[in-house]
């Protein structure tokens, strides 16, 4: 097995109105790993993809990426190794054009110009949003949305994506491309989403957070089959997992 690129180590977190988010989280990723984050409404699952990036700092406990502790002097280099999508791309999403926000990152580590083009490039190439590079990100409809907010991450040349809730607003048809997409990036993967179908089709491994705590760490398939268990974390099985309570057949 190849070694762990994020570590939690008993993290803990309150927000400043004394709201307990996380509360003593232990576990790590490997790299390659792809990860579903999963639970109901308030589990903590974008405190603890913002523990991750470095956007917020426990109050207890120690996160490391690629082996950096998590803290307020090695934003910069934890930033480069870990590349974050919001859950709404507008706040991530900021320039004037879409080459602009995917040029942002590089530029503001320095990279040079020509570099800057070459990553660019590639990175609208790989998301496939090459035909919208002039264009104003806010007048870009929700999917060309999320394809400029991971292009920007992808231009940084990252070793991990953290995702939050990737899919939502998305049309079917848009979600099944950047599922398609997200399957052939080589990156670790952490995806924090209610989209249980995606993460049973994109993420081998399977974290189930309720109250800020980790209830379940496991095979994605084993813990999404299971009803019962789903149910007691306030979640249902897949929609590609259901019967028809009729005929028996698979839902699609
Ligand atoms: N800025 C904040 N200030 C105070 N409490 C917050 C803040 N942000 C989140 N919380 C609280 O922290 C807990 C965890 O929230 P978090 O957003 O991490 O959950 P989540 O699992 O991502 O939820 P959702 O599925 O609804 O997006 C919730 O009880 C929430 O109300």
């Amino acid at each position: 097995m190849s070694h762990p690129i994020i570590d939690f180590a008993d993290v803990y977190f309150t927000y400043p109105d004394g709201k307990k988010a996380i509360n003593g989280i232990t576990f790590h990723v490997r790299h390659g790993e792809s990860v579903g984050i999963v639970g109901a409404n308030g589990a903590g699952k974008t405190s603890l993809l913002m523990l991750m990036t470095g956007l917020l700092l426990p109050i207890r406990g120690e996160v490391h990426v690629g082996g950096v502790p998590v803290a307020k002097k090695t934003l910069s280099v934890i930033r480069q190794k870990i590349g974050f999508t919001f859950q709404d791309p507008d706040d991530q999403l900021f320039m004037g054009t879409v080459y602009d926000d995917i040029a942002f990152g590089p530029r503001n580590y320095g990279v040079g110009e020509e570099e800057v083009k070459n990553r660019v490039m590639k990175a609208m190439e790989a998301v496939g949003v090459m035909h919208i590079k002039d264009r104003a990100p806010y007048k870009l409809s929700g999917g060309e949305k999320r394809g400029a907010a991971i292009a920007a991450i992808l231009s940084m040349e990252p070793d991990i994506l953290a995702m939050d809730e990737p899919t939502a607003a998305l049309d079917p048809k848009a979600r099944r491309k950047l599922i398609h997409l997200l399957k052939g990036f080589p990156y670790t993967k952490i995806i924090a989403t209610h989209d249980l179908d995606m993460v049973l089709e994109l993420c081998e491994r399977t974290i189930v957070l309720k109250e800020g705590r980790i209830v379940c760490d496991g095979l994605s398939f084993q813990i999404l089959s299971d009803a019962q268990l789903l149910e007691q974390w306030g979640l249902e099985k897949p929609l590609s997992l259901q019967r028809c309570p009729i005929c028996g057949t698979k839902k699609e």
